[in-house]
């Protein structure tokens, strides 16, 4: 359930708020990204793991024609823009000179005190970023949530925040398809021109190399979306690649058929009705900045996502509750973008990845609380 899109007046989480068990602490997820890169499309599949609404925009919502705030709380998951640590407004940084994504411009100090805050079960006074104005408005306020997700474009900047993260993922989105995303919101859906559009992306191409990509590294799990190698001349069609961290405290990679294997399967013609170039799947054992990665890729579109229930059928460590779970998700948010393709899948996998963290840290804790009543018995 969401409180994000109803009318300020009505808003008011803290009777939505699942209390934490005693001795649990929120888990902290960060999600990296540069803007327009689907960091609000994944999060509705990660909210929707999690139980929260699935109707609206999320990290900066134009809903009843105004500004909303940047926070979406279900009954277990919060999501906080860090846009919302913005230092100057948009007049501000006009005289600064810089761009809101140069560090610089940021409030690391303030992320750090509340991400601590909400890590220690308590309640902070969040400042909101309005896009609609460029204002900073005035404060909300944000209880503790057994999930705590951090969304924005400098997540693992400083080393404090990244210290509070137990998971963090970047989605590293090509340039030609970002270009791609960035047409299809802006030009068809907000009517800019496509000359501003580009100009837009190179004037933050130098600052988004050297302070938003540099992240990348310190990602847990990066989901990196690319043109397709099935069809060279296809611009539309895409591979995407999670590239998963091994060794990381209750995170468990996902694989294809053979934990640790090297596969490359294009599916029976027979089992999926994908139309050319139809779809090709991989595992693979990598580096990836110095450490160990297994990679689940996907290139290619379903033709019909419930054709993805036999793809699933193959997928070890996938963090499902039953079979077909994954396919029930794509297919609950049908409508998202991704549902048909590689993003979708592996935003998926992200997804109960984070729930089965949530789970196991949920476990451990009312095993050591009932340790505690046992011994004080
Ligand atoms: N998996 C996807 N497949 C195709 N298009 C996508 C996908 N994810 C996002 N997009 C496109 O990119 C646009 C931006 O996505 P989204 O709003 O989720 O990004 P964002 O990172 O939250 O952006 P911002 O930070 O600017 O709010 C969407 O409107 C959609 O057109
Ligand atoms: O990179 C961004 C994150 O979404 C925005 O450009 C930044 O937050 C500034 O916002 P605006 O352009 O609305 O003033």
């Amino acid at each position: 359930f969401s409180t994000a899109f109803m009318p300020s007046g009505l808003r008011g989480n803290s009777a939505l708020q699942m209390a934490l068990a005693p001795g649990q602490t929120p888990i902290v997820i960060g999600l990296a990204a540069d803007s327009g890169c689907g960091k609000s499309t994944f999060m509705r599949r990660v909210t929707s793991t999690f139980g929260g609404d699935v109707c609206g925009p999320l990290g900066g919502g134009f809903a009843n024609g105004g500004w909303e705030t940047n926070t979406l709380v279900s009954d277990i998951a919060t999501v906080i823009c860090l846009d919302d640590y913005h230092l100057n407004d948009r007049n501000g940084r006009k005289v600064s000179g810089l761009t809101a994504l140069n560090t610089a411009e940021q409030k690391f100090d303030l992320m750090y005190e509340h991400v601590k805050a909400l890590k220690e079960g308590k309640t902070v006074m969040k400042p909101i970023y309005n896009h609609v104005n460029g204002t900073l408005d005035a404060p909300e306020e944000i209880e503790p949530t057994p999930v705590i997700i951090i969304e924005g474009l400098h997540p693992f900047h400083d080393e404090r925040v990244r210290d509070l993260i137990d998971f963090s993922l970047y989605l590293d989105i090509s340039p030609d398809v970002k270009l791609n995303w960035k047409i299809q919101r802006d030009m068809e859906e907000r009517g800019h021109s496509l000359e501003s559009i580009m100009a837009s992306i190179e004037a933050r191409k130098p600052d988004f190399d050297a302070f938003i990509e540099p992240q990348k590294k310190y990602a847990d799990y990066v989901i990196e979306v690319l043109p397709t190698d099935l069809d060279k001349e296809d611009k539309k069609t895409l591979k995407v690649r999670a590239i998963q961290k091994k060794g990381v405290p209750d995170f468990s990679p996902a694989y294809l058929f053979d934990e640790g294997s090297e596969i490359e399967w294009t599916p029976s013609a027979d089992k999926l009705s994908s139309p050319p170039p139809g779809i090709k799947l991989a595992y693979r054992q990598e580096k990836y900045f110095g450490n160990d990665v297994a990679v689940l890729e996907m290139d290619g579109n379903f033709d019909n996502i419930q054709e993805l229930v036999y793809v699933e059928s193959n997928i070890g460590n996938s963090n499902s509750r039953f079979y077909g779970e994954i396919t029930q998700a794509m297919l609950s948010l049908a409508d998202s973008p991704g549902s048909n393709n590689g993003t979708g899948l592996m935003q998926t996998l992200a997804a109960f990845a984070i729930r089965e963290l949530y789970n196991k840290k949920t476990a451990a804790a009312k095993l050591a609380a009932n340790k505690e009543t046992a011994v004080a018995a």
